[in-house]
């Protein structure tokens, strides 16, 4: 690994409820994505993709344990030789001493040869969307290693909560992958707040939005990806489609080094 990596950001629809058509349509975007020149390192997939947020009908339609979506994206990352931080899924997961089935807003990560690299479920479950209605928040920050390069992974809701990502930062990470489903009206706040986690992280930000209409709902894409001194790498449109873009990792070194927001924390004052 040089310290570059390929991006490829897969903005898809997706149909709430139907997660037989949303997995035939990943896998349509993801050879697409993979088959590209060059060849991307790392793919990102938006959040609650298998099913969308049809929350009325979450514990029939999740995958219990992931196990689908596990082996569907750990066969895809070895056969095609590459990394997919694989958006989130609704995971059923098995009530433990007596309480009952719950499900979670879970992303994993998978390396080149398939294997799993990451797991990490929603902390922060956006109540405007009920969510806390039907979902069980996750319990721990998604910190990982992705080519040996320490990174970070945050979902949608997330990026409104600076303490988790400077968390992450703290320990290390020089990345942050956020798949997301940011509806409209509210483009300015996911703009301006990827931005700003990644100017006071002084990291890259990988952001990937889901397009497409779901009920009254109207997903507006614009995915990006946006460097560590704040600057806007790519972004998308509004319609369904694969960004792609190549990021240097030593830019997040430079830019520790230029201005050193971290050596001058005074946390002692203010945590
Ligand atoms: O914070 C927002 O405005 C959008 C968040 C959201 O849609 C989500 O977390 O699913």
């Amino acid at each position: 690994m040089t310290g570059k990596l390929r991006l490829a950001l897969i903005q898809m629809d997706i149909r709430a409820g139907f997660p037989e058509h949303n997995f035939a349509q990943l896998k349509k975007l993801l050879e697409e994505a993979a088959g590209a020149t060059p060849k991307p390192d790392v793919i990102l997939v938006p959040e609650m993709w298998n099913t969308g947020y049809a929350l009325d009908r979450i514990h029939e339609l999740a995958d219990p344990a992931g196990a689908r979506t596990k082996e569907f994206v750990s066969e895809f990352s070895r056969r095609r030789g590459v990394n997919v931080i694989a958006g989130s899924i609704a995971e059923l997961r098995e009530g433990r001493e007596g309480r009952p089935d719950g499900v979670t807003n879970t992303v994993y990560g998978f390396d080149r040869e398939g294997n799993e690299i990451a797991e990490y479920s929603k902390i922060h479950l956006f109540k405007l969307m009920d969510e806390h209605l039907h979902l069980e928040a996750g319990e721990r920050p998604g910190r990982f290693e992705l080519e040996s390069v320490p990174a970070g992974v945050m979902i949608c809701y997330d990026i409104r909560f600076p303490e988790l990502a400077r968390r992450l930062a703290l320990d290390g990470a020089k990345v942050l992958f956020v798949p997301a489903e940011w509806p409209h009206p509210r483009l300015h706040h996911w703009r301006t707040l990827l931005q700003a986690r990644a100017i006071e992280n002084q990291m890259y930000v990988v952001a990937c939005n889901r397009c497409g209409v779901s009920g009254e709902t109207h997903f507006f894409g614009h995915s990006m990806i946006v460097d560590p001194w704040g600057e806007i790498v790519a972004e998308a449109g509004e319609e369904e489609t694969i960004l792609t873009a190549e990021i240097d990792l030593a830019l997040t070194d430079e830019v520790r080094g230029r201005i050193p927001v971290f050596a001058d924390r005074r946390p002692a004052l203010y945590e």
